[in-house]
């Protein structure tokens, strides 16, 4: 069975996160949960997280759920590039996402989270899209939530079309062919360690000349900036009045008052723009003339990401085929 699901920006101001409607156990809980394909942990707010880190997030309680059963003896911890963290214990229950439902689901319940996911009040979970080697239940690996419904799905593909500011969404096991403009260019994906990884063919500054390159990088819809080469975001920075890689606000600022140029990376023989808006990414806080940019150097990352920013530019098909490939079309 296939599905289509919204993906709705935490923040109507500015896109720091997209969560998705799911619902787990007998009867149905649903919580709005982070669909992630930087990871692979299937894990919520729960009845085991401590009241103190809870702040207003919706919760699921297995012990409410007649098709719940505890996975015993695994437990589970994960640490994110940004700091963020969180471990519990495991369940396996139902879980449904836009009419597609995983029968004994493993899900990861929360006894400890870190503050930034505490503090964040709308996520109330994350679903880790990448791929199963990833997952940090142990002793037992667990499979994702995709790896578990790709058999009953059409195609084994699903497909993020995120937007800026507004509601897009993930369809699982088809392509909507009215979701993209032109064809659907796919590129190999580097499975090891487990990310959705691929290779650029290069990129442009606005309606500058195209630099021939290739950019390594992973497809994150759970990372809202995107992280490029120092080279490649000096370059586009370079071309901004009054830009500065601000030790103080951790990356490029610039007056929210200057034109931005337009950021266009190579897929294959073809490629995406990002239009500049994109990359106006927020005011550093409420009113301020300073903006802080939504391309941002991977250097102190050791891998480059392709998050939100760029990811909401384009139709992306992730296709979980032997072996997997990453589609990218403009819309
Ligand atoms: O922890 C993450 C991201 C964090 C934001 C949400 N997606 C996963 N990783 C991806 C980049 C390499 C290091 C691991």
């Amino acid at each position: 069975e296939n599905g289509s699901a919204a993906a709705i920006p935490i923040d109507p101001r500015f896109d720091i996160a997209y969560v998705t409607p799911v619902t787990i156990g007998t009867p149905p809980q649903t919580l709005y949960l982070d669909f992630d394909t930087g990871s692979s942990d299937l894990w919520v707010f729960s009845s085991h997280t401590p009241e103190s880190q809870v702040r207003g997030q919706r919760i699921y309680s297995p012990e409410k759920s007649s098709t719940a059963k505890l996975l015993a003896g695994h437990t589970w911890s994960i640490l994110y590039g940004d700091g963020s963290g969180s471990l519990g214990n495991v369940y396996t229950d139902n879980f449904t996402v836009g009419g597609v439902t995983v029968t004994s689901q493993a899900v990861q319940t929360a006894q400890q989270v870190s503050y930034s996911f505490t503090s964040q009040s709308e996520i109330h979970g994350l679903v880790g899209l990448g791929f199963s080697t990833l997952n940090t239940v142990f002793p037992n690996g667990q499979l994702t939530f995709f790896d578990n419904a790709k058999s009953t799905l059409d195609s084994p593909v699903f497909t993020a079309d995120l937007k800026w500011k507004k509601e897009g969404t993930y369809d699982f096991g088809f392509i909507d062919e009215t979701k993209y403009t032109g064809e659907i260019t796919y590129l190999p994906v580097q499975t090891d360690p487990g990310y959705w990884t691929f290779t650029s063919s290069g990129y442009a500054v606005g309606d500058g000349a195209f630099h021939p390159a290739s950019i390594v990088g992973i497809a994150d819809t759970g990372t809202s900036l995107t992280y490029l080469p120092a080279e490649v975001v000096t370059s586009y920075w370079g071309q901004v009045d009054g830009a500065v890689d601000s030790d103080y606000y951790g990356g490029y600022v610039f007056p929210c008052s200057s034109k931005l140029p337009s950021f266009t990376f190579g897929v294959g023989p073809a490629n995406i723009t990002i239009p500049a808006s994109y990359i106006n990414y927020a005011q550093i806080t409420e009113g301020s003339p300073v903006c802080f940019g939504g391309l941002q150097s991977s250097s102190w990352l050791g891998v480059n990401i392709w998050g939100d920013v760029a990811l909401k530019a384009a139709f992306v098909v992730f296709n979980g085929a032997n072996p997997p490939t990453i589609g990218w079309a403009k819309k």
